[in-house]
């Protein structure tokens, strides 16, 4: 398979006052076009920096990031931010819709101005949402505002689909049907996916693990047993 992400030597250095904070430290790994990925670890080992850092919206200290064969460590602020609205799909713990449009509107808003967006009726009737599409924010409940938040992110039409704890902030079902729809999205569109967390119960739903520990990586490994969500508790 292609490699879509390649991260090399990468580091990340944060200064708080004389201090400085090495969030990363020379970090390498390659992700694969289609992959689904789970980047695993405790509080502060860098797990969010990376999912940052492969979105454009932190920069890397040293080292080269590769997305889709650009070293996007290389690109100006303008090129930095062209990247990040077009090829990345972002879904975080909270949900970070704005309220006072109604989900239909949510979606239409981040997808319009992408060159190859879709249809973002379409896409919030795959994530579930068929009968929801005129309500606002505060008229959802958590798991339904996260399904906007993920059509969202996919009527963008993105090369790469990017999750910092999309369930954190959702109960055990709930969640589980998040991480299905993930799952779904992967399998039927081929785009890869990056799903942050700190529950390694998630991981065997992974085709790729890697686990980070104090700005380093611990291990990376294929997952020979992939497992759907409906299989996986915790
Ligand atoms: N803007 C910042 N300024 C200073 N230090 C930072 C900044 N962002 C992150 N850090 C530090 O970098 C390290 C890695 O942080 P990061 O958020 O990537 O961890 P994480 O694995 O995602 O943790 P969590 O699961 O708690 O979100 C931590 O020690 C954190 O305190």
């Amino acid at each position: 398979m292609n490699k879509l992400i390649e991260f090399k030597k990468v580091t990340k250095e944060y200064r708080v006052g004389e201090v400085p904070i090495k969030a990363l430290d020379g970090v390498d790994f390659s992700i694969s076009e289609g992959e689904f990925v789970v980047v695993l670890g405790a509080s502060g080992a860098g797990k969010s920096t990376i999912l940052n850092i492969i979105g454009g919206m932190d920069k890397a200290t040293s080292g080269q990031v590769f997305v889709g064969g650009q070293d996007i460590t290389r690109l100006n602020e303008k090129k930095l931010t062209e990247y990040r609205g077009e090829k990345v799909g972002f879904v975080f713990q909270f949900y970070n819709l704005i309220p006072n449009l109604n989900a239909l509107e949510n979606v239409e808003f981040a997808a319009e101005v992408c060159t190859n967006h879709l249809d973002a009726r379409d896409i919030l009737y795959k994530v579930g949402l068929k009968n929801r599409i005129r309500n606002f924010p505060s008229q959802l409940s958590g798991g339904e505002q996260q399904r906007v938040a993920i059509a969202r992110a996919v009527a963008k039409n993105p090369l790469l689909l990017l999750c910092d704890e999309p369930t954190g902030a959702l109960d055990y079902v709930t969640g589980k049907t998040v991480l299905k729809l993930l799952q779904d999205l992967n399998k039927e569109t081929k785009k890869c996916v990056v799903l942050v967390t700190h529950n390694s119960a998630i991981a065997p739903m992974a085709d790729k693990i890697i686990k980070v520990k104090s700005g380093k990586i611990e291990s990376v490994t294929m997952n020979q047993n992939k497992q759907s969500v409906e299989g996986i508790e915790w």
